[in-house]
């Protein structure tokens, strides 16, 4: 039986990504600050480290006590945003802190390592949908410490023979029963679209109504938890070091998505147009051929409605999130 170590697994993908790992099988080490993430979203079934990847001394005894086979590597400030107004927070935390991950995995003799990278990595892209032919120009400092680190993983896997998988996220959405999205301030589009549909929020803004899309709002393709996490269960299987595109080829606009959320809850959702929100693309879709003929990825969810469908399941019956 393999153990893996996941760095972030108390957070939204992380912890959905150690249900699907516990449930085929796999031993898992989860290593998180909780800065962002909950002690409750960790699955009971995991060992839990808490710790910051800036502390190398205490990345060093987890590792020792887990004995990880792989890692992988979800921690990480992931707003694009926030990333336009504190640069410094997205380089230390994504690139320096993930060396020392590196660094640590690499001395405890991991032969694999799983990387979260993100389409945002393509800056404003030249096509849609992207593969992974096209140039990464990211927009923000956001993309562009992931695509940093991208840089460093290669380098790592030529010199100490690590095998990686960097799987560029395009957007995550959806929830399990057990588990769903919960962000302490929440800037994503789909759960503040549904607390407006709980009634917790009066209304949701829409980010910039002039965009050169069809309806004038910015295009997403959002992919479900459970397809991403089934992905992330080939990578560890893989035996090449790669780099793929994964989303589900089907964009939806964020005034479709606020229609799928109001069909959905049944709800009436108030919107408000407000001016672009900086360091956004208008238009990003995955070609994810790649990742499908390589490691046999084959997404069962491709209707918006039935990714909406189970995070609204998610926050019904846990209105506060996990409550802390
Ligand atoms: N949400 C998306 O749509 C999306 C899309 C593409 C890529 N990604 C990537 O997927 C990963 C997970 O994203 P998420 O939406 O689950 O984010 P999240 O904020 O819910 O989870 C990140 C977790 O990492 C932990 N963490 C952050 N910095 C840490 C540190 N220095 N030491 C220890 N723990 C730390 C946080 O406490 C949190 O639990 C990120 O790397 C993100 O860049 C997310
Ligand atoms: O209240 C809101 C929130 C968002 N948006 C818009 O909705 C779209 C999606 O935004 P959001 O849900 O915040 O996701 P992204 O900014 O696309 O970023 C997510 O998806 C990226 C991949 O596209 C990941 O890399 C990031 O980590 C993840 O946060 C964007 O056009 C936003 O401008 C609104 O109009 N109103």
């Amino acid at each position: 039986m393999s153990t893996i170590f996941v760095t972030g697994g108390a957070g939204y993908i992380g912890s959905i990504c150690v249900e699907q790992l516990l449930n085929e099988g796999y031993r898992v080490a989860v290593f998180d600050n909780l800065t962002e993430g909950h002690r409750k979203a960790v699955d009971t079934r995991a060992d839990f480290f808490q710790g910051d990847l800036s502390d190398r001394t205490v990345l060093r005894h987890a590792f020792d006590e887990a004995k990880p086979d792989a890692v992988m590597h979800f921690a990480a400030s992931a707003l694009v945003g926030e990333s336009m107004s504190n640069p410094s927070k997205y380089f230390r935390n994504n690139v320096a802190n993930g060396v020392n991950l590196l660094d640590v995995a690499v001395e405890s003799g991991v032969k694999k390592f799983v990387f979260s990278s993100t389409c945002a990595t393509f800056g404003i892209p030249e096509r849609v949908p992207l593969d992974e032919t096209l140039p990464q120009q990211p927009i923000n400092p956001y993309g562009e410490s992931k695509l940093l680190f991208e840089k460093i993983l290669r380098w790592y896997g030529q010199i100490h023979n690590l095998n990686f998988t960097a799987l560029r996220y395009f957007n995550a959405a959806g929830a399990t029963e057990k588990f769903g999205e919960d962000h302490r301030i929440e800037t994503h589009l789909i759960p503040n679209v549904l607390k407006v549909a709980l009634g917790q929020k009066e209304s949701v803004d829409i980010f910039g109504t002039d965009y050169p899309t069809p309806d004038g709002t910015c295009i997403r393709d959002y992919i479900h938890i459970l397809d991403l996490a089934q992905a992330h269960i080939l990578a560890l299987k893989s035996e090449k070091s790669d780099f793929y595109n994964l989303g589900t080829g089907g964009g939806t606009s964020v005034r479709e998505v606020i229609d799928a959320c109001s069909e959905i809850s049944g709800k009436k959702i108030t919107a408000i147009e407000k001016p672009r929100r900086a360091g956004d693309p208008p238009r990003l879709v995955a070609a994810s051929d790649k990742i499908r003929t390589e490691l046999g990825w084959a997404p069962k969810y491709q209707d918006i409605r039935q990714i909406v469908k189970d995070a609204w399941a998610w926050h019904v019956k846990n209105p506060g999130g996990y409550g802390d």
